[in-house]
C-alpha cells in the first residue's frame, strides 16, 4: 500500500494542461482563460454624453446665457460641425460630444424656445461627459491568464468587441457504476438491491473542478460488459469507474481493465475511507477507480481525482489543506491516513471544525452538513477540543 501522498505524486506525475478552445460568450461564465484577453476597441470609442442635454463650450454657459442650436447628435448620429461660442447642439446621452463642446447641459436646467435655449441653472464646472477610453482602451489586457470567468465577464468582453474567447479545454471524465445491485432511483427494489447513487455526487463535483462529466451508466458484474465500458471511455481524458475496487469474487472492474490493455500504477492507498482506490492508463486515458461504498468513493474523489481533473484543466491544484482548531475532541487513528467528514464553523477569523459522529463509509447523510475532511495522519493520538488540525475544504 503507498501513502496518499505518494499516490497523488503518482496520479499527477507528466500531468499538464490539455489546451485551449475558443468559446461564445454566453459560455465564459465558470471557464478559465487560456491566455489574457486583450481589448479589440477603446470603450467608449469617442467622448460621449452622460446625459439628455445639449454640448455647449463651457465657458459661455453662464446662467442667463441665451445659445443657438445649431444641430442634433443623438446616440448612433454624430453631429458633423463644431461647436462655437454661443451654440449648443442637442444632445442625447449616449451621443457623440461634438468638437469644440466641453460640457453637457442637462435639458432640465434650460428654456428652450425654438432654436435657442437660455441657461436658466448655474453650471459649477464642465460636465456630463465620458472621455474616449474611461473604461478601457485597445490593447489593454482586460481580463488576465488563469482568471475564472464570473457572469460579467461575458459583457465586458462583448464591450471590447471580441466574440469568442480563448479558455482551457475541460477535461472529459468518463464514470461508471458498477454492481448487479444497483437499481436506478424511483425503481420498485427488489431484495438485496440498493439504488444507484454516487455517480450524481461525482458529476456535480467534477463539474464544479473544472471537468466534464460523461456519465455512462451502470455495469453489471461481468467482465466482458465492463470491457465494453472501459472501451467507451476511451476517448476521455479520465475514465473513473465505482464499485467493484475491492477483493470479493464479484469484483471484476481491475480484470476488465487488465483485459483492455491497462496498466495498473498501484492498487491500494493507506487511507480510510478508500483504501481500494486504485489507478493506472489505458494509453494516454488515465484511469482512477474509486470504491463503491458512497463515502470512500466521494472523500477518495476529492483527494485523488480533484488535483488531476483541475491540473488536466490548467489549475495549479495540488491539495489545498488549512489549519483548523478542534472544536470537539477525536479519537487516535490507526495506521491508515484518515479524512474525517466534519462541518466548519468560521467565526471572528476564526476556523473551527467538528467531525460528524459516525463515519462509517457508507453514510451518504453527514455529507449534507460537512463540508470538510479533518486529515489524521497514521496513528495519531487522540486530540481534545481548541488542537489544531488540518483540513480540506469539500466545497
Ligand atoms: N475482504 C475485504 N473486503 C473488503 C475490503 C478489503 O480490504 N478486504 N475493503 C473494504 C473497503 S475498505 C471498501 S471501501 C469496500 C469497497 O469495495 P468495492 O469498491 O468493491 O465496492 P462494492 O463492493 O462495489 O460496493 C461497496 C458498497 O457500496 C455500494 N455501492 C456500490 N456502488 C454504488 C453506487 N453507485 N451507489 C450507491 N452505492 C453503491 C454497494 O452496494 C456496497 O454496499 O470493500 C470492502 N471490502
Ligand atoms: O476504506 Mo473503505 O473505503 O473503509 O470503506
Amino acid at each position: 500500500m503507498i501513502s496518499v501522498d505518494e499516490a497523488i505524486d503518482h496520479i499527477l506525475s507528466g500531468v499538464t494542461s490539455i489546451g485551449a478552445e475558443f468559446v461564445s460568450l454566453s459560455a465564459l461564465p465558470g471557464r478559465i482563460a487560456a491566455s489574457d484577453v486583450i481589448a479589440h476597441m477603446t470603450q467608449p470609442p469617442f467622448s460621449a454624453s452622460a446625459m439628455d442635454g445639449y454640448a455647449v463650450q463651457f465657458s459661455s454657459a453662464g446662467q442667463g446665457a441665451v445659445l443657438s442650436i445649431i444641430g442634433e447628435a443623438p446616440a448612433g448620429v454624430p453631429f458633423d460641425g463644431c461647436v462655437g461660442p454661443n451654440e449648443a447642439v442637442r444632445i442625447f446621452t449616449g451621443g457623440v460630444v461634438p468638437e469644440g463642446a466641453n460640457h453637457v447641459i442637462i435639458q432640465e436646467d434650460v428654456v428652450r424656445e425654438c432654436d435657442v435655449i437660455r441657461v436658466n441653472s448655474e453650471q459649477q464646472s464642465p460636465a456630463h461627459i465620458r472621455p474616449a477610453g474611461v473604461d478601457f482602451q485597445s490593447g489593454d489586457v482586460i481580463v488576465g491568464e488563469g482568471t475564472r470567468f464570473h457572469e460579467i465577464h461575458g459583457a465586458i468582453c462583448a464591450a471590447a468587441n471580441i466574440g469568442k474567447v480563448s479558455v482551457r479545454r475541460r477535461p472529459k471524465v468518463a464514470l461508471f457504476s458498477n454492481g448487479d445491485e444497483l437499481v436506478e432511483p424511483g425503481s420498485e427494489l427488489t431484495s438485496g438491491q440498493i439504488v444507484n447513487a454516487n455517480h450524481f455526487a461525482l458529476s456535480a463535483m467534477i463539474k464544479r473542478w473544472g471537468g466534464e462529466p460523461i456519465y455512462l451508466g451502470c455495469a453489471p458484474d461481468d467482465e466482458a460488459a465492463l470491457c465494453r465500458f472501459f472501451e467507451r471511455g476511451q476517448d476521455a481524458d479520465i475514465i473513473v469507474p465505482i464499485g467493484g475496487a475491492s477483493v470479493g469474487d464479484y469484483d471484476f472492474v481491475k480484470s476488465a481493465f487488465a483485459a483492455v490493455g491497462g496498466t495498473i500504477v498501484f492498487s491500494k492507498i493507506a487511507v480510510r475511507p478508500g483504501k481500494p482506490t486504485w489507478f493506472g492508463n489505458i494509453d494516454k486515458t488515465r484511469v482512477i477507480g474509486l470504491p463503491g461504498n458512497p463515502a470512500s468513493a466521494i472523500v477518495t474523489a476529492a483527494l485523488f481525482l480533484q488535483p488531476l481533473v483541475r491540473k488536466l484543466a490548467g489549475e495549479d491544484f495540488k491539495s489545498a489543506r488549512e489549519i483548523a482548531s478542534l472544536k470537539e475532541a477525536i479519537a487516535a487513528n490507526g495506521a491508515r491516513e484518515s479524512y474525517l467528514r466534519a462541518q466548519m464553523f468560521e467565526t471572528d477569523n476564526k476556523l473551527e471544525v467538528v467531525a460528524s459522529p459516525n463515519q462509517d463509509s457508507s453514510l451518504l447523510l453527514p455529507f449534507d452538513l460537512a463540508d470538510a475532511l479533518i486529515r489524521c495522519p497514521a496513528n495519531a493520538s487522540a486530540l481534545s477540543a481548541g488542537h489544531e488540525v488540518e483540513i480540506i475544504r469539500l466545497r
